[in-house]
Parts: structure tokens; C-alpha cells; sequence
């Protein structure tokens, strides 16, 4: 199989970054995050870019970010949490391996309620989240072969989890 070993995915604050973090680590393998590929690429910050030019921008610039890291990527890829909207990403990751982080809507609020550098959660976080997940529970469950609950689990644990349910093998 070509491509990342992972690709993680899962909505805001569920712990894409950290866990893909101590995947890539557990796994001896590099990590990427399509985040910090945009920052680093744009030069200005997440929220900066929906700010100065709205969420349809962001999301051209995010799909060619997901796109290349998923061409050259090899090791554990994490993506944003709207990547999965566009159908041709979601076409790219047929055939991947691909994790989906889960968690219910108050250990969303714990972990995202209070952080301004996720703009669409910024008002009202509790109610932004339920929309963003009704709107996108499916798309994850579509493209993801593994599921993996983190609700009450330290990131050490659902990494753990996460390579049990993956049934991948430390170096
Ligand atoms: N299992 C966990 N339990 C508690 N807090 C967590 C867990 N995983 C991540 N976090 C915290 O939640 C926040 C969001 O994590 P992050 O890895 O950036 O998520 P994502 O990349 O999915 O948006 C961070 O402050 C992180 O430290
Ligand atoms: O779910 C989303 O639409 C977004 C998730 C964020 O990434 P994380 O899922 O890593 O927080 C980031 O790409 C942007 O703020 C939009
Ligand atoms: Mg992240």
C-alpha cells in the first residue's frame, strides 16, 4: 500500500496532532500534520487565513496541502478536521489506512471550548461542535477503517488503542 502508514482523522480537538505525535514515535516513523504544512507554506496562522480570507479559500489551500502529503508522505499523517469535506480527498483515502479519532460533545468542549485558534468554534463551541458533527459523523465513518474512542483516555492510551485496533507492530 502506498501512502502514509496512518492517516488520522477525527473533528477538532480530538487529538489528531498529539496522537499522531506518539504514533509516528511509537511506530519509529516521521509524522506531518496538513496544519502545520499550511502555516508553513502561507506564513500566517490557521485562523489568520479565515480571517483575511474565509473558509472557502482555506479549504483550496487545505486540499492541495492534503493532497501532496498524501503523494509524499509515508509516515503518520494527520489531517485537519474538515479535510474530509472535499469528495476528492475522501477518494484519495479509499485504500488507505485510516484512523478516525471519536469523542462526544463534552470532551470536545473541555479540550476545545477555551482555544481561540480553532475560528469556527469560537462562539458558542457547544453548539457549533453538534453542527459540525452532524454535518460530518458520516463523512468520517466513510472513510475511516478504524475507529478509535477517546473520551476519558490519556493520549498515551488511545495511542495504544489505536495500535491495537490498527493491528500495527512497534519498531
Ligand atoms: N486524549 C486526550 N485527553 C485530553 N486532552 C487531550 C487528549 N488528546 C489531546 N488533548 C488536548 O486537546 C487539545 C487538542 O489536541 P490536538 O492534538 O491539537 O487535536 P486535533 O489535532 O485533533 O485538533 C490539546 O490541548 C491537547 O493537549
Ligand atoms: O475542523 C475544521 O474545519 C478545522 C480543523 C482544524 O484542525 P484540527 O482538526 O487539527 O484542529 C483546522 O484545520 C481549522 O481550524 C479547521
Ligand atoms: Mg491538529
Amino acid at each position: 500500500m502506498s501512502g502514509p502508514l496512518v492517516v488520522l482523522v477525527g473533528p477538532m480537538g480530538v487529538g489528531k496532532s498529539t496522537v499522531g505525535q506518539l504514533l509516528a514515535d511509537r511506530l519509529g516513523v516521521s509524522y506531518r500534520d496538513t496544519d502545520d504544512d499550511i502555516v508553513a507554506e502561507q506564513g500566517r496562522t490557521i485562523a489568520e487565513i479565515f480571517v483575511d480570507e474565509g473558509e472557502s479559500v482555506f479549504r483550496a489551500i487545505e486540499k492541495a496541502a492534503v493532497h501532496r502529503a498524501l503523494a509524499e508522505h509515508d509516515g503518520i499523517l494527520a489531517l485537519g478536521g474538515g479535510a474530509i469535506l472535499d469528495a476528492g480527498t475522501r477518494a484519495l483515502l479509499a485504500g488507505q489506512r485510516v484512523a478516525y479519532l471519536s469523542m462526544d460533545v463534552e470532551e470536545a468542549v473541555k479540550r476545545t471550548g477555551l482555544n481561540a485558534a480553532r475560528p469556527l468554534l469560537a462562539v458558542n463551541p457547544r453548539k457549533q461542535w453538534r453542527e459540525l458533527m452532524e454535518a460530518r459523523r458520516h463523512l468520517y465513518e466513510e472513510v475511516a477503517t478504524a475507529v478509535i474512542a477517546t473520551d476519558g483516555r490519556t493520549p498515551e492510551e488511545v495511542t495504544e488503542a489505536a495500535l491495537d485496533a490498527l493491528e500495527l507492530k512497534e519498531a
